[in-house]
């Protein structure tokens, strides 16, 4: 067993990962550093990691294995550091990037077959950065993507799964090449989409200032992840940019077959459209949360009065059950409003509609 870990990059994915870590193994010993000294002290507050350290190397040369937990083109820097550096032989060195190609092929070109290179991306995450949004349940039931299939690294692999088992992620070995292809379509390009509609917004508000106040819940829905890490997401677009760039060319085709069903009125076309889209995600898996993570949603008939929210958020804290989002979806005077509260699982959403139901006589229904 691997007991000495240090994590390079102590944010969100980092401290999330040394949690699950620590929560299965807790005799392992995790060191991390972060540029900005204060998260890595953070993380040792917040009882995420043992130790911060103030350098690379004084946390590297003690490891038995290396987290690189940073922005995927830090990552690559980091890794020029690392090849520099006298590390334990053997030492296994992975990282959680989300494009994993341009890292893959650095790291044959880098290391030494001293330091077993393992490309890795638990692809569950949040809008949220840093430290302290770090879970250890984030990547329950989320694919955990490896990228290596060499069969010298075989056992390597089995001991990084066992050392990452608290994760409760299903680990899966992908072809790099494949993997930036595939979260190209269903992650990297979204983030685009998402960041598209806050901007279009944006112009719509010079002339019209009332659109920040109507954006309802289908805007926030959608643009939740324009929330998102800009260093982040600005390195995963550098390092996916070939994939990116066609999937711009059909995303501009699609968007004209759209625009001409409009256009021409076909309105058999328009209702096939969303009819179809709806079908392929309706039936996304949701009790799995793959790369889109599931939300388990708990809707409360509530008396529109000021406070209802503390009122039922103080319920769950009493029986500390976490939530991932709360938000009124509908308030109108003298009418019951619906208050909308989204769990990470399905057992906490459980738990909190018997919990609504022991202290309140307030109606529940799940989305
Ligand atoms: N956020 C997600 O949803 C998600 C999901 C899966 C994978 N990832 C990947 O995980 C990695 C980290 O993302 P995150 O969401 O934890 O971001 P984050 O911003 O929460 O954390 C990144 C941390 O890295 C630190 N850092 C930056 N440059 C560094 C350097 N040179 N040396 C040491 N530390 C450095 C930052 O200070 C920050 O604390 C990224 O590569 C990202 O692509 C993110
Ligand atoms: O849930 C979110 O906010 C995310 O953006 C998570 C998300 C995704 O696109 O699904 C983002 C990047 C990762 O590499 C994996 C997961």
């Amino acid at each position: 067993m691997r007991n000495n870990l240090f994590f390079i990059g102590l944010g969100l994915i980092g401290g999330s990962l040394a949690m699950a870590v620590k929560k299965e193994h807790p005799s392992c010993r995790i060191a991390g550093y972060d540029i900005e000294p204060e998260q890595a002290q953070l993380g040792v507050t917040l009882g995420v990691i043992d130790e911060a350290v103030l350098s690379i190397e004084d946390g590297a040369k003690h490891a038995d294995c290396i987290i690189l937990s940073a922005p995927v083109q830090q990552t690559l820097l980091i890794m020029d550091q690392l090849s520099k550096m006298t590390l334990k032989k053997g030492v296994i060195i992975t990282d959680v990037g989300s494009t994993k190609e341009t890292i893959a092929l650095h790291a044959n070109k880098i290391f030494t077959e001293d330091m077993i290179f393992i490309g890795g991306h638990p692809m569950a995450g949040s809008h949220k950065s840093g430290v302290s949004a770090a879970k250890a349940h984030l990547f329950e039931n989320a694919f955990y993507v490896l990228c290596d299939s060499s069969e010298e690294h075989a056992p390597y692999i089995e001991e990084l799964k066992t050392l990452f088992a608290g994760t409760k992620a299903n680990f899966v070995i992908m072809n790099p090449k494949e993997h930036d292809l595939i979260t190209g379509v269903i992650s990297h390009f979204p983030h685009i989409i998402a960041a598209g509609l806050v901007h279009q917004a944006v112009q719509h508000e010079e002339e019209n200032p009332l659109t920040r106040r109507l954006a309802a819940g289908g805007f926030r829905d959608i643009t939740r992840i324009a929330s998102s890490s800009p260093a982040m997401w600005r390195d995963i677009l550098l390092q996916n940019k070939e994939h990116m760039l066609q999937l711009f060319d059909n995303w501009l085709q699609e968007m004209e077959r759209v625009r001409d069903f409009l256009k021409w009125e076909d309105s058999s076309a328009i209702y096939q459209y969303f009819n179809e889209a709806k079908e392929f995600r309706d039936g996304l898996p949701v009790k799995q949360q793959g790369a889109i993570p599931s939300f388990y949603d708990l809707y409360i008939d509530v008396p529109d009065y000021p406070g209802v929210i503390s009122e039922i958020t103080g319920y769950l804290a009493k029986e500390k059950i976490s939530i991932t989002n709360i938000r009124i979806i509908e308030t109108r005077e003298d009418i019951n409003g619906v208050l909308r509260i989204s769990f990470q699982r399905e057992a906490d959403r459980e738990r909190a509609k018997n919990c609504i139901a022991k202290y309140t006589s307030y109606g529940t229904f799940f989305g």
